[in-house]
């Protein structure tokens, strides 16, 4: 690793190096033992060395919050556990459902959630774990989270671009993705799209295993936690990944795994075995050695059983049975405490706590000198990842603008030849603003209610392994967004203005399109505030209805703003459609004289000035840059609260 810069070297060569290679996804392994023998510590001399990373933690305990009869407590999910993990091993995190394994696996990966708390010391080379470890870590979810749109290169690419070092040049990235996809057997699927689960045309279940892997190799991490990787894989892709972890491990690399269920040729791959049963270590050595280690207890493997089905059994607690599977429990985790196995770990982590604290150069040091992505093309990729979704859903694009369209042409027709300086004309021009304010209004709002909901786990999980902040998040989010926000409101304008026959003024025109856009905008902002304050759509939506109606009174069409209740009058301040329908009424009606009074009726009132018309709604020529400024400065007020709304939420989690 030394001299080269920030570690590319070892980067750029994840499958290459010392004698493991796998070909179409396949491993072989040559004569790569004894090389990384070499490589690795060598514990009994007391020898520092610079390859690979240990991990060693030493009476970690980790407490979830829950409540008992409404008070709460701390309930202690692993029970002050030691233990040490080599470079070049691959570890099989094994328990029961419910043991503690995602728990102790998340707290060794510093990433646990914010319901847990973590006591104990966990050690990298010595050094105790922390933010670097989003540098020097990949962790594999168990559920793969992807953009369904996007395609296998598309995805990898905007993740080189957002989690390599910036020094990389796009080739350097570009050959790194290529080599990767080669190995893990995904170049044929690379201009695929991923797919979610409703779409045919998408990747496997095992390819999107294989590119959520790939994912996180992109960094080439020294170390590697994946939660069930093979939970949902057919028997020959499950063995597939796991040969790749297997010599990704063979070249000095530190995986650790949980895991169910494999099959005996899985289990085998795994040089070290993990077994958490009750929050505490059962077993904790080589694979190979874990059976004589139950069977000096007088646990024996059954012939009918594979070994992985064997230790579960014997530690899981049996419903029925629960005192003695409990004591049997006890027993196997107090045995092991006292065994050579615990004694041979021990070994291992004192080294770590002690001589290893001393020693400065080691590799972990190296990626100190990684240089993050700056803030704005983290942004640029960003946005462009969620404009390429955007762009490719069909229902968020063609069909809206279509919708759209078919809208402004129906509005178009239905006031086709208003003559709009005539007493029945006045309605109807004051109907198709009401048109234009209200299907700018509710149909935008309501559409966006969904954007954040349907990315946030995602971005949790980005955001949680250090990709980017929430604040990135929220601002590429709308700018990718806003393109949609401008076309279909000036689509719109375009088409409905001219066919109602609103006035003929190419200033009217491009002003109430400027408003029409304005409206868009701050609805759609008032939407991104609603679904950012609440934690479902439908939530979103049973507050959001009857503000709605406070809206829409309050637009100046229904009620004579003058004459609004006095508790209600700090309303027409928050109704933008106040300020739309004012302003797209004032470009209608200034400066008109000549409306004439056709059909008199005798007591009614004939209005020949424009002004007069605006008088009626209480409306005043005087405020249309009022009422433009106002559009304006909701929209960033709802913009503002959004993110501090989402900021909050992801504080909480
Ligand atoms: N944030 C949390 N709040 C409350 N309890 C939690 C939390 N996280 C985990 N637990 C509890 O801790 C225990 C261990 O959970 P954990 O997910 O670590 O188990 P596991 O062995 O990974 O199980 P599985 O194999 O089913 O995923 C469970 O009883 C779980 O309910």
């Amino acid at each position: 690793m030394t001299g080269t810069k920030n570690g590319e070297e070892s980067q750029m060569s994840i499958f290459k190096a010392n004698g493991s290679a796998i070909t179409n996804g396949e491993s072989e392994h040559l004569s790569s033992t004894e090389i990384v023998k070499k490589r690795r510590r060598t514990y009994s001399r007391w020898s520092p060395t610079d390859e690979g990373v240990t991990l060693a933690w030493n009476n970690l305990s980790v407490y979830a919050q829950s409540k008992k009869h409404g008070k709460p407590f701390l309930k202690r999910i692993i029970n002050g556990v030691s233990g040490a993990i080599k470079p070049g091993s691959l570890v099989a995190l094994m328990g029961s459902s419910g043991a503690g394994k995602s728990s102790l696996m998340s707290s060794l990966a510093y990433r646990t959630t914010a319901g847990l708390r973590v006591d104990g010391d966990i050690l990298i080379n010595g050094r105790e774990i922390g933010d670097y470890m989003r540098h020097l870590s990949g962790f594999m979810h168990q559920e793969d989270i992807f953009l369904p749109y996007l395609t296998v290169w598309e995805h990898m690419n905007i993740m080189a671009n957002l989690k390599l070092d910036r020094r990389l040049s796009p080739w350097e990235k570009t050959n790194k993705i290529y080599d990767i996809l080669r190995h893990l057997g995904l170049l044929k699927c690379l201009h695929s799209r991923i797919g979610g689960i409703d779409q045919n045309k998408a990747l496997s279940g095992g390819e999107k295993k294989r590119l959520a892997f790939a994912t996180e190799l992109i960094t080439d991490p020294e170390i590697l936690f994946c939660d069930e990787p093979t939970t949902g894989l057919d028997s020959y892709s499950a063995q597939k990944l796991v040969t790749i972890m297997n010599s990704m491990a063979a070249q000095g690399k530190t995986i650790v795994s949980t895991i169910h269920q494999p099959s005996s040729d899985i289990f085998a791959m795994f040089s070290q075995l993990i077994l958490v049963a009750d929050g505490r270590i059962a077993y904790m050595g080589s694979t190979g050695h874990a059976l004589d280690f139950f069977e000096r207890m007088g646990y024996k493997c059954p012939s009918s059983f594979g070994p992985a089905d064997f230790f579960i059994k014997t530690i899981s607690v049996t419903p029925g049975y629960e005192d003695n599977s409990r004591q049997t429990i006890k027993r196997i985790c107090d045995n092991y405490i006292v065994s050579d196995y615990a004694k041979e770990v021990e070994i291992v982590m004192q080294y770590e706590f002690h001589i290893g604290k001393t020693v400065v150069d080691r590799r972990y040091e190296l990626r100190k000198d990684f240089k993050a992505v700056y803030w704005h093309v983290k942004l640029f990729w960003l946005i462009h990842r969620w404009f390429l979704e955007i762009l490719r859903q069909p229902s968020f694009t063609l069909w809206k603008l279509f919708q759209r369209l078919i809208i402004a042409l129906i509005v178009g027709l239905c006031y086709f030849g208003t003559n709009a300086r005539s007493q029945s004309g006045i309605q109807s021009v004051q109907g198709i603003i009401f048109m234009f304010v209200t299907e700018n209004t509710f149909n935008p709002m309501y559409s966006v209610l969904a954007q954040f909901p349907e990315t946030k786990p995602l971005f949790l999980r980005e955001y949680k392994s250090g990709l980017y902040s929430p604040s990135l998040y929220y601002v590429s989010r709308i700018l990718a967004l806003i393109p949609g926000f401008i076309v279909e409101p000036m689509l719109f304008v375009v088409l409905a203005y001219w066919l109602s026959g609103l006035r003929a003024s190419f200033y009217a025109f491009m002003m109430t399109t400027l408003i029409t856009v304005l409206t868009m905008n701050v609805s759609s902002a008032c939407g991104i505030m609603f679904s950012n304050a609440f934690a479902s759509v439908p939530a979103s939506l049973a507050y959001l209805v009857p503000f709605d109606y406070v809206l829409m009174i309050t637009s100046g069409l229904f009620i004579r703003l003058s004459t609004l209740p006095s508790i209600l009058t700090w309303t027409k301040y928050v109704s933008w459609m106040m300020y739309s329908t004012e302003a797209l009424s004032i470009l209608q009606w200034q400066g008109v004289s000549n409306i004439t009074c056709e059909n008199e009726l005798p007591g009614v009132l004939c209005i020949t000035e424009g002004t007069a018309v605006l008088e009626k709604y209480s409306f005043a020529e005087r405020r249309l840059s009022q009422n433009i400024w106002g559009l304006v400065i909701l929209m960033f007020i709802f913009y503002i609260l959004g993110y501090f709304l989402l900021y909050r939420k992801v504080k909480k989690l």
